[in-house]
């Protein structure tokens, strides 16, 4: 299981591939996992908002973790799989599944669309975080339409089962905050601002972005946990237009254009409403991956 002291450094967030008739494509998934194996990341996501949690059925969901357990054979890689919806019984169920089918930690994300109250949430948190297996709490209100005050995150934190957060508010008074007051780590899930948040006390990220430079991410966050923000500032910086690309069109479709691109998965369908990017973002990407260097085998 996952502890607080492995919520640091690089987690990737994976997608998942689809043939052109929109089932899983477990070749190009193996390709795809066996390159970022090839990088020091501290773990894998299964089931974020990248690997399109929305259209992926809990079966899937399944068959991609048990795919990727026997990718990494006897390599310990924490795994943390994506169990949040906005129906607590089942965010339990599948919470209850993701300890059994082997994940370290599951990412639960604050239950959207329904607007609860937040005494409603503090339940849903309670009630996954008592499955057994370490909960990290996801807080996007960029998707979920709720935005938590800082007082209900750190009620959430302070549950014996959750570990930590990942924060995609882009606030760096509540990183400031939350790291200020010794809460438990939080790892950035907004990209364009991750280098920021580790100045502010973020422990590392969850980031759709390192899909692609991986190593680089790799190495500026490693400079930031020595203290050496501005090298990591200057590293970073080279990532930025990437990063703007990646998401211009909603995660993960202009990742996924870009890995078919790579050859590292055969092609870049996504399940509708998800579509892919427009031709105008492709041709625009062309200009910044010319400058990029790409570490994949
Ligand atoms: O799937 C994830 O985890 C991530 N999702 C975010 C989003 O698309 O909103 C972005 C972040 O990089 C990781």
């Amino acid at each position: 299981m996952l502890n607080e002291q492995q919520l640091h450094g690089i987690y990737v967030p994976v997608i998942t591939p689809f043939s052109q008739d929109y089932e899983l494509d477990l070749i190009s998934y193996q390709r795809y996992v066996e390159n970022l194996l090839t990088h020091d990341i501290q773990g894998l996501v299964i089931n974020g908002t990248t690997g399109e949690a929305p259209t992926v059925t809990w079966e899937e969901v399944v068959r991609l973790t048990g795919e990727t357990r026997r990718i990494l054979g006897k390599r310990q890689l924490p795994l943390v799989i994506g169990t949040g919806t906005n129906d607590t019984v089942s965010s339990v169920k599948r919470t209850e599944q993701a300890a059994l089918i082997g994940a370290n930690a599951v990412l639960v994300v604050t239950p959207y669309y329904s607007r609860p109250s937040i005494e409603g949430i503090m339940e849903h948190f309670r009630q996954v975080s008592e499955v057994g297996i370490p909960v990290i709490l996801y807080e996007v209100p960029s998707r979920t339409g709720i935005r938590l005050p800082v007082d209900a995150i750190r009620r959430i934190m302070d549950l014996p089962g959750v570990i930590g957060m990942k924060d995609s508010t882009s606030s760096t008074e509540l990183m400031k905050e939350l790291s200020q007051n010794r809460s438990k780590p939080v790892l950035c899930g907004d990209d364009i601002h991750f280098q920021e948040m580790l100045y502010h006390g973020a422990s590392g990220g969850i980031l759709a972005s390192a899909n692609v430079n991986t190593e680089a991410y790799i190495h500026m966050y490693q400079l930031a946990a020595q203290g050496d923000y501005f090298r990591s500032e200057l590293e970073f910086e080279v990532l930025i237009p990437c990063i703007q690309k990646l998401f211009a069109e909603s995660n993960p479709a202009p990742l996924k254009w870009l890995l078919a691109k790579q050859g590292l998965i055969s092609n870049d369908t996504l399940r509708l409403p998800m579509a892919p990017i427009s031709e105008e973002l492709k041709l625009s990407f062309e200009k910044v991956l010319r400058n990029l260097f790409f570490h994949t085998r």
